[in-house]
């Protein structure tokens, strides 16, 4: 799914407005229609308070428009209108008369701290205040509504975006911005939904289809994709019937230190797991027997270094190197780590120590093979980038290093974000019971078996992130958030393969 930004959505208003024939204020009373539907599917006729809280723009004329839907279906609605300005949008304005029209209490204009409403935690408040054009910092007594909103306790339902939100910028610490247990947005969700720093604002969240312009959106370059399942369905290439393992590519997974061996063989499961032909793992003398012993499937080809590596030596050519996991960073193993660089000419997957011995020499960066993945975490990105003001900096340092290095970044988090030049995908699987030792492993050794079945290596970063955000998902629904590890994620990769094609007539061919 396409993420806009707000100028494009607002573009979008105008182009649907004048093709569709309608008035923004019909547009407005189907949008605002379809927020009303949802919370009447979910209340039911329910008993409880409902509070609107309406600012003078379009979202609060959003507000208004259900507030008369919900009055107009029997619900017990108070209505109040935010009136930090004698300016008011025209749509707002005349759905303002309609709740007279219908013979409705008319909406209380709230002029300071002194004319709060009353709200309890059992109150259901419908907050309306700002949408996407907020254009400033809430202040003065406004902002304290919107604390005293958020300490109120009770279920805060936003409309399009929680108000005081930014669509282009992380709220300060304090900053008044409403926190919602849901949001139910308009079109297309928003980049803030998936950033660390914003997303909790939102809570959880639907998108609604009012129906904006098909053609104008689809001409539109995304801000950023959001990669769901049938995104996820359409990169997937299908196995042919008559292949051999050498179809489907030879994966070398290279790192592991002494203790830390354990790294390298979930790279590799999660390698074989995915479909690679072939997986050889590179490892220090001293992982030998445990790999051999642990994991049948793959070959084990040892360095001299007994506890590390000190001199990567191999044959044959693998199609695909992964680099990094549990090899520590000690002076041997980065020089060989150069001169495996500056060897290697095929896309590689660099992670953990990898990429720390990036950060540490970053003359190596020239060295990386073009189209290379690296799957740094937020402390590795960080030593990679430098250090950011904010999230939105971060991506623009991380789209400026992939246009650099020409390399792929796919920068780990509850969200995921692959980056490769001007292009965002944020991926929308996964959960908190994948912050677990060895996670970041699997996805290494995911990525690095989609490249060697001929994945294109940005394909190969996008759809592995989303298998094994998948995959977690699974095993958390077997075991837990507490209860998972990541060998459990390794052991669901195929089950989330068959998950994509679920309900689905065409099977996975
Ligand atoms: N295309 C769509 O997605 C549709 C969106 N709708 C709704 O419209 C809002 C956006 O409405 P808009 O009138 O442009 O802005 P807001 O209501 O978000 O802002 C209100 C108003 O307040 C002023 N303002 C901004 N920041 C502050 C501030 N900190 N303090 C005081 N005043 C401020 C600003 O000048 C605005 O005029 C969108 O979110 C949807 O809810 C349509 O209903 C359907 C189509
Ligand atoms: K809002």
């Amino acid at each position: 799914m396409k993420i806009f930004t707000v100028q494009q959505l607002a573009e979008a208003d105008k182009v649907t407005i004048e093709k569709q024939g309608i008035t923004s204020e019909e547009l407005m009373e189907r949008a605002a229609g379809l927020v009303f539907k949802e919370i009447h599917a979910r209340l039911n006729n329910e008993s409880v308070p409902i509070k609107i809280i309406c600012g003078i723009g379009n979202n609060g004329g959003d507000g208004l428009v259900v507030g008369r839907l919900l009055i107009e279906h029997g619900y017990y609605v108070s209505i109040y209108v935010v009136n930090f300005t004698k300016e008011r949008s025209r749509d707002f304005l005349s759905n303002y008369n309609k709740i007279k029209e219908i013979g409705a209490p008319w909406p209380t204009l709230l002029k300071g701290a002194e004319d709060f409403p009353e709200l309890h935690p059992k109150d259901f408040v419908i907050d309306a205040i700002f949408g996407i054009g907020l254009n400033r910092p809430p202040e003065g007594w406004v902002a304290d509504l919107i604390h005293y909103i958020n300490a109120s306790g009770a279920f805060i339902l936003s409309i399009d975006m929680p108000s005081g939100l930014f669509s282009t910028k992380t709220p300060e610490p304090g900053d008044a911005v409403i926190k919602a247990n849901y949001t139910l947005t308009f079109q297309a969700p928003k980049l803030v939904y998936y950033l660390p720093k914003t997303a909790e604002f939102v809570g959880n969240y639907q998108v609604l289809n009012i129906g904006l312009d098909y053609e104008y959106l689809a001409a539109a370059p995304a801000e950023a994709q959001l990669i769901d399942k049938e995104e996820a369905k359409n990169l997937y290439i299908p196995r042919k019937n008559f292949s051999h393992k050498g179809d489907y590519g030879h994966s070398m997974i290279i790192g592991g230190s002494y203790g830390k061996i354990g790294s390298i063989s979930l790279s590799a499961k999660a390698a074989l797991r995915t479909g690679a032909g072939l997986v050889t793992i590179y490892s220090p003398e001293c992982g030998y027997e445990i790999l051999q012993s642990i994991l049948p499937e793959a070959m084990v080809i040892i360095d001299e270094g007994e506890k590390e590596l000190k001199n990567i030596q191999f044959e044959p050519e693998p199609d695909v190197i992964c680099f990094g996991m549990g090899a520590g960073i000690s002076a041997a193993t980065v020089k060989t780590f150069e001169s495996l660089l500056k060897k290697t000419k095929s896309p590689m997957v660099i992670d953990a120590d990898g990429l720390n011995m990036l950060s540490n020499n970053k003359g190596f960066l020239k060295l990386i093979p073009k189209n290379s993945v690296l799957t740094p975490h937020p402390k590795e990105l960080e030593r990679l980038l430098g250090e950011w003001k904010d999230d939105f900096d971060k991506l623009a340092k991380a789209k400026e290093f992939t246009n650099k290095y020409e390399v792929i970044l796919v920068i780990k988090d509850a969200h995921s974000i692959t980056v490769s030049g001007d292009n965002l995908y944020i991926n929308n699987t996964g959960n908190p019971g994948m912050a677990t030792a060895g996670a970041g492993d699997v996805l290494a050794g995911v990525i690095t078996s989609l490249i060697s079945q001929k994945y294109e290596p940005l394909i190969a970063a996008v759809f592995a992130t989303y298998l094994h955000g998948k995959a977690g998902d699974i095993a958390a629904s077997k075991l837990s958030y507490q209860g998972m590890i990541a060998g459990d994620i390794v052991d669901n990769i195929g089950a989330a393969f068959l998950d994509l094609f679920k309900n689905d007539d065409r099977g996975m061919e």
